[in-house]
């Protein structure tokens, strides 16, 4: 049966988004995410009815390796994106995840395009230390829930580093987990994250929100002012509370294409 989606990307990190009443089975959205084989993608954002009053959808999201998360950061934000180009709205947009509801705030330049999305994120979850060791190396990360798990390591943010230590880390902790790899830079941060379920990613929201808030624990960055995150896909601006009781993100989303497959 043909099915209709939408591609969208947040700084690189792309999604197809589907709407539809019920979810697909993990097998097809594997193969939807194949780069080779399918539509390609980081994951499967399904747009499905809400529960919550006052949600205008419940976002459902499946990484490229068909493992679901509770929450996607750059997924919200194309979700948004779509809800205000596909049904017109405007503002502030509520949208359901599986981590609580995030509320949207869609941002127009003069001329009316879309400039940047707005997300409450909701608090971050600071659960302390967690102590790896990969080979040699005693590594030190900060456990950070943004409703989806993340471990936190300063220090080198490089794409090698983070290709060579992530895959094991991600299979070290049962569930698995994001593993960012960030390092203080001028005015922010520096930002590469493995993600579970789909490797490594040009951009991740939850990612980017996790290291603000480790990096506002550790006292590493200012609370309340804005910190530039930098991810090889472009810059996310986090905003973390001193308490780490709200984190607010903003960055692009763009829809790239319109599709039907019958994958
Ligand atoms: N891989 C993540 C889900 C996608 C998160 C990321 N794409 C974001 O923008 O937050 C997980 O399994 O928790």
């Amino acid at each position: 049966m043909a099915l209709s989606f939408q591609k969208y990307q947040g700084l690189g990190n792309d999604f197809v988004v589907i709407e539809a009443k019920s979810l697909m089975d993990p097998d097809r959205a594997r193969r939807l995410c194949d780069r080779r084989r399918g539509i390609g993608a980081d994951g499967v954002l399904t747009l499905l009815p809400p529960k919550a009053p006052g949600a205008v959808a419940f976002m459902h999201v499946y990484n490229s390796d068909g493992s679901v998360a509770a929450m996607c950061g750059n997924g919200v934000r194309c979700v948004a994106r779509h809800l205000a180009d596909a049904r017109g709205l405007d503002g502030e947009i509520d949208v359901e995840t599986a981590a609580g509801l995030r509320r949207c705030t869609i941002h127009r330049g003069r001329r009316g395009a879309v400039e940047s999305i707005s997300v409450a994120m909701g608090p971050a979850r600071d659960e302390g230390e967690q102590a790896f060791a990969v080979g040699s190396e005693l590594l030190r990360a900060r456990r950070i829930s943004m409703g989806n798990p993340h471990a936190v390591i300063f220090g080198d943010a490089s794409v090698e580093r983070a290709t060579a230590i992530g895959p094991t880390i991600e299979a070290g902790v049962p569930g698995g987990v994001n593993v960012g790899f960030a390092a203080t830079g001028l005015d922010g941060l520096d930002l590469v994250v493995w993600e579970r379920g789909a490797g490594l990613t040009e951009a991740c929201g939850t990612g980017a929100c996790a290291a603000a808030a480790a990096a506002v624990k550790l006292g590493l960055v200012d609370p309340v002012r804005e910190v530039e995150v930098r991810l090889p896909g472009g810059p996310l601006r986090i905003t973390v509370a001193r308490d780490l009781s709200s984190v607010l993100m903003r960055g692009p989303a763009e829809r790239v294409f319109t599709g039907e497959t019958e994958l």
